[in-house]
């Protein structure tokens, strides 16, 4: 800002947000708005916009949340555009302004931005309910209003939002849950922050990144090159955890297979693939250059993954392996607990866990001095050296039995490949959400083992990628 005339970066900001609710209205001419505006400068940012909306021939009312607290250039902007003030001095909700509300095809949310902290308060709650219930579209703007910028929680009352049009940098709480369920679509408008912006608390990984993780495919490549992976999965009452998980490493570029359990788990597992090799026992099994324990391996088995945690090489622990874990890891291992399982590893709440997400999932990977990647909506995946990627893909979908056994044995296989666990993690976690919206593509709501039949061409299509 410093470096800029006065409100450029304001103006490059409404200036991309009304261009974005111009095409949601489909053209803003004839279109009602209403602008919630708050006191700093996201109300600025609404103003502006809105001024923009109304000399393109929208109808704009504005609801100021404090009439002794506005942005003043906004404000004169907004007026000189033809646009109208609806609210009467510090009373924002009135007859009139509920009135506006059910009428707008679209409000606009600039109540708060990054300054907002503690939830909404009484008039602001009840404009943010209001809009839920009446308008037509939420357009929040830079954030939805009420939710915790840095931590994505959601401590108090918070707009919801349709679309969520994001400045300069993506913040947390409009990729990670619980407050990116209320962002709904989001947009982001470049506004040349760039060069200027410290290192981000989280990533989020691309195409590309993930495509330059995985290991080329080479003409003289020998299974250990492509990797092998152990498998500790299933048991009698959960064979389709073994099959499914064994299936994701296959599938998922694994070299090799080498499975460990009871015949009857094993002779399933070599029904649907004939590839993998099995034995007895974690000490019988020949050379592999990672694990995954875990997937339906029910209760009992703490000896057999003791044994591989014991082996020194690195290890993916997934659902009933981790009630397993010793007091801490080697720094190696890839725990891969959904919200419930982490709430048991740390002796938690699990809506306590599914409201503090980003703040769990940093505090297992410190505790266990391991890799976490906390299975959701959004699924995060935390190193014990503090750094954070988000999951940008997947579908409600994926929330079907089996789905984590997949992912298991995809991370595992990569794991076999030399990725460090953080990378194994996220890619995985890429592949597999992506593997899901192509497999709900063609079914609507599909099977794990659909799921599984996605990856193929997912896989191939990231390999193009490079
Ligand atoms: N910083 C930048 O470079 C830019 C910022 N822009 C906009 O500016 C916004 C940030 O503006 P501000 O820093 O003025 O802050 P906000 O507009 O987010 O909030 C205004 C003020 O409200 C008060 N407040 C905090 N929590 C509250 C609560 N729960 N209830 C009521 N009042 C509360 C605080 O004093 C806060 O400073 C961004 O979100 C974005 O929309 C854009 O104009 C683009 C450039
Ligand atoms: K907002």
């Amino acid at each position: 800002m410093a470096t800029l005339p006065e409100s450029a970066l304001m103006q490059r900001a409404a200036a991309g947000l009304a261009a974005v609710c111009a095409r949601v209205l489909g053209g803003p001419y004839g279109s009602r708005v209403v602008l919630l505006v708050g006191g700093g400068d996201n109300g600025g940012d609404a103003l502006w916009a809105g001024a923009r909306l109304a000399h393109r021939g929208a109808s704009v009312d504005a609801v100021l949340l404090r009439h002794d607290r506005v942005h003043p250039a906004g404000l004169a902007a907004f007026r000189r555009a033809g646009g109208r003030v609806v609210s009467s001095a510090d009373v924002p909700l009135t007859p009139e302004t509920q009135r506006a509300i059910a009428r707008a095809d679209l409000v606009l949310d600039g109540m708060l931005g990054i300054g907002g902290r503690g939830g909404l308060r009484d008039d602001a709650a009840r404009l943010a309910d209001a809009a839920a219930a009446e308008a037509g579209l939420v357009v929040a703007v830079d954030l939805p209003s009420g939710v915790e910028p840095d931590t994505a929680e959601l401590t108090g009352p918070h707009v919801r939002a349709d679309v969520t049009v994001t400045f300069g940098t993506h913040k947390l709480a409009i990729l990670a849950d619980p407050a990116a369920q209320v962002a709904g679509h989001v947009e982001f408008v470049d506004i040349g922050l760039a060069p200027y912006l410290p290192e981000p608390v989280a990533g989020m990984l691309e195409p590309v990144d993930v495509a330059e993780m995985l290991p080329a495919p080479e003409r003289n490549s020998d299974k250990y090159r492509r990797g092998v992976l152990g498998l500790l999965a299933g048991s009698a009452q959960f064979r389709g955890a073994a099959v499914l998980a064994a299936g994701g490493a296959a599938e998922g570029g694994a070299g090799m297979v080498r499975f460990v359990g009871p015949d009857e788990v094993a002779t399933q597992v070599l029904n649907r693939w004939p590839e993998v090799v099995t034995s007895a026992d974690v000490a019988d099994t020949g050379r592999v250059q990672a694990w995954a324990v875990g997937s339906g391996l029910g209760d009992g088995r703490a000896a057999e993954v003791a044994a591989v945690l014991d082996t020194g090489l690195p290890v993916l622990v997934d659902a009933d392996g981790l009630r397993h874990l010793p007091e801490t890891l080697d720094g190696r291992a890839l725990l891969t607990p959904h919200a419930g399982e982490l709430a048991r590893m740390m002796d938690a709440d699990r809506g306590d866990v599914e409201a503090h997400r980003l703040r769990y999932v940093q505090a297992a990977a410190r505790r266990w001095n391991a890799t976490v990647l906390l299975k959701g909506s959004t699924t995060l995946v935390a190193a014990p050296d503090g750094r954070i990627r988000v999951n940008p893909t997947g579908t409600p979908a994926l929330a079907t039995a089996g789905s984590g056994d997949v992912l298991s044995g995809l991370a595992g296989a990569l794991l076999a490949t030399g990725m460090e666990p953080f990378d194994a993690g996220s890619a995985a976690a890429y592949i597999h959400g992506l593997a899901g919206q192509a497999a709900a593509e063609g079914s609507g709501l599909p099977s794990a083992s659909a799921v599984l039949d996605a990856l193929p061409a997912v896989l191939a299509a990231l390999h193009s990628a490079r």
